[in-house]
């Protein structure tokens, strides 16, 4: 996840150096806007083969964590779920009262989290997306016992502006991973097999993909613009007799939504399970 791009593009507050073990933002162009100043933002990981991004960008890197907590207050925790508890135990004796600590680790509960840290560390879950790389992801989050009202806006406010963010509860965060953070891969999928029939039936790969993208992303703001269900919004496009409808009806023979439905449950409870072990 390149959630330090996505933090530094928001229009807010000062980050006294933020992020923790990332792969790297996109290229420059970056949007640094208002109080946000790339040089307060650190990244670190092992090896520079994310962080000369963050390099080539004017951020600050390292190869030692402790370092980011040393100099920073808002600790984003994005390395894979199976590493997190050894990360955890080598900052463990640095966190104080003036960290926030946010997990975007799949799988791994709060409970988890506040074992790992000292008494009252102040902790939030999140599930983001990928597509907050382009301003357009989704995000769920809830609070650890330590978290405050302001630790909850604090997030909502830095990450307005690349994804929807809502507070759930925590039983609904392994659920959005199987729906969105899992789902826009899914998406993929499904634009990848409609540029495929677009070249089965004689049209160019590149103009196919293209117009599949669009597609997708057209359906998906008229959904979010028009408020409509989606149900409608296919009725819609069915003209009686006409293309939709003999389409639908095949998409309806593969089990689409059944098989859709299958794919939500199976990565939610892969991210359920990744929790208990
Ligand atoms: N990919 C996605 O769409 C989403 C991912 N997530 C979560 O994001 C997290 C990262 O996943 P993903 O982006 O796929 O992983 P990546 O492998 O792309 O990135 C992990 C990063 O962690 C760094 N790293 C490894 N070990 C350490 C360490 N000991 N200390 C500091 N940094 C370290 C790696 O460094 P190096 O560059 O040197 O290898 C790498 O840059 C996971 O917890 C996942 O559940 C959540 C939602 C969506
Ligand atoms: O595949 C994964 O485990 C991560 C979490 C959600 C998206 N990618």
């Amino acid at each position: 996840m390149q959630i330090v791009w996505d933090v530094c593009h928001t229009p807010l507050m000062t980050l006294n150096g933020v992020i923790f073990f990332l792969p790297p933002p996109p290229p420059p162009p970056l949007r640094f806007q208002d109080n946000v100043h790339r040089g307060n933002v650190m990244g670190s990981a092992p090896s520079d083969k994310n962080l000369i991004q963050f390099k080539n960008a004017g951020m600050q890197t390292t190869h030692c964590n402790e370092s980011v907590l040393r100099s920073c207050s808002v600790i984003f925790l994005t390395v894979k779920p199976n590493i997190l508890p050894t990360v955890l135990g080598e900052i463990y004796s640095l966190v104080t009262p003036e960290h926030l600590l946010i997990s975007v680790a799949a799988g791994i509960t709060v409970q988890t989290l506040e074992k790992l840290l000292p008494a009252g560390t102040r902790v939030l879950r999140t599930m983001p997306n990928l597509a907050c790389q382009v301003q357009e992801g989704t995000m769920v989050f809830c609070r650890g016992s330590h978290a405050t009202e302001q630790d909850a806006s604090h997030l909502q406010r830095l990450m307005s502006g690349c994804s929807l963010c809502e507070e759930t509860p925590e039983a609904f965060i392994n659920i959005h991973s199987g729906l969105s953070g899992s789902g826009v891969a899914y998406a993929y999928m499904f634009a990848e097999a409609l540029a495929d029939g677009g070249v089965k039936m004689g049209m160019p790969y590149h103009l196919s993909l293209r117009l599949a993208g669009q597609t997708l992303v057209g359906a998906g703001k008229m959904m979010l613009e028009t408020g409509e269900h989606p149900a409608k919004l296919k009725g819609d496009v069915c003209t009686p007799g006409g293309t939709t409808i003999h389409a639908i009806h095949e998409l309806e023979r593969g089990n689409l939504r059944s098989t859709v439905m299958n794919a939500v449950e199976a990565a939610t409870n892969q991210a359920r399970n990744m929790g208990k072990s």
